[in-house]
């Protein structure tokens, strides 16, 4: 069978990088090619904010941050979009007036999505939409292990009685058996919580911590050691709340909180996670309304450029792999 290449970015050195419409870095959309490996999808939601509104910017505004990306990722020593076929499958429509309709749309419209592409990487959005995107990852894969990067620890119950909300979706999918409650851990966590209990609701919910303070104190690669460690060879959904930087790094987000990573640190520790088996991943809460010079929807578009690198490498490897043996 002739394997075809991959269709990738437009020619910056004849398209001017500014002109024309943003897809993500550029890329096909998927309705521009016959068949796609990595899809990159974007969910204009944010009606489950507690705080700033604007979320449901994010997915148009990292898409055209994403203009100056190249094809070859040094950091990895991989070229993505030669490795796989990595499309913009566009905004999946959520209903802004009701969270209960638009959860059911999303989870269907991942579990549409998740038919057509290996992997999903998704730009939200608030918060709120990890919840639907577990239920369809568990649906193919069963519960998976979650690393959560975040300033907020998200497993809070009920806001004004609601409990779909962008605060609370770790613990609705802990509740419904989603994720692995030995596997999971957040990252980056840090700032005021309510009470103490929420440290002890949210151990029992099934997350470890390694938070901001440690990473300042012991570093990345312990991190990176401590998390590998949990996750083991479990397949693994990475979800991250831009409000992991610090607003120095990610100013435009909903809920931003003091003394978080620097965004050199995120995208090192990703780096460290490469032969992982990533089942899907997001990054979400970038809210353009509050960036300035693009500096957050820079952070994001890095951020799902390096997911993309880590999931084509290792479609790529089993491809090799796979016509050797
Ligand atoms: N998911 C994000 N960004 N934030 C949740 C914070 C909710 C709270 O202030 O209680
Ligand atoms: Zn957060
Ligand atoms: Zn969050």
């Amino acid at each position: 069978m002739t394997e075809h290449r991959p269709v990738g970015p437009v020619d910056a050195s004849v398209h001017p990088r500014y002109a024309g419409i943003a897809t993500f870095a550029r890329l096909p959309r998927i309705e521009d090619v016959p068949r796609a490996d990595i899809a990159i999808v974007g969910i204009p939601f944010d009606t489950g904010v507690s705080y700033r509104p604007g979320a449901r910017f994010g997915p148009s505004h990292v898409r055209d941050s994403s203009r100056l990306l190249r094809p070859y990722n040094p950091a990895q020593d991989v070229s993505p979009f030669a490795e796989a076929q990595v499309v913009d499958a566009g905004d999946i429509p959520a209903n802004p007036f009701d969270i209960g309709a638009a959860v059911a749309e999303i989870e269907q419209a991942a579990l549409d999505l998740g038919s057509r592409v290996e992997r999903i990487v998704t730009v939200g959005g608030d918060h709120t939409i990890a919840l639907p995107l577990l239920r369809a990852v568990n649906r193919k894969h069963g519960p998976v292990a979650v690393l959560h990067f975040d300033a907020h620890l998200d497993t809070w119950d009920t806001y004004f009685g609601a409990p779909i909300t962008h605060g609370t979706p770790f613990r609705r999918a802990s509740e419904e058996g989603l994720i692995d409650l030995t596997a999971s851990c957040h990252v980056g966590t840090r700032g005021p919580l309510y009470s103490k209990r929420d440290l002890d609701d949210d151990e029992r919910l099934g997350f470890s911590i390694v938070s901001s303070v440690d990473i300042e104190e012991r570093g990345i690669e312990a991190a990176v050691e401590r998390v590998r460690r949990r996750i083991g060879d479990r397949p693994l959904y990475i979800s991250i709340d831009i409000d992991v930087l610090d607003p120095a790094h990610a100013p435009g987000t909903g809920t931003p909180e003091a003394g978080g990573m620097t965004s050199r640190e995120l995208l090192r520790m990703l780096r460290a996670l490469s032969d992982l088996d990533i089942v899907g991943a997001d990054v979400v809460e970038v809210s353009p309304a509050y960036d300035h010079a693009q500096l957050t929807g820079i952070a994001a578009s890095h951020v799902v450029y390096e997911f993309v690198t880590l999931m084509a490498a290792r479609i790529g490897a089993e491809r090799n792999g796979g016509e050797q043996g």
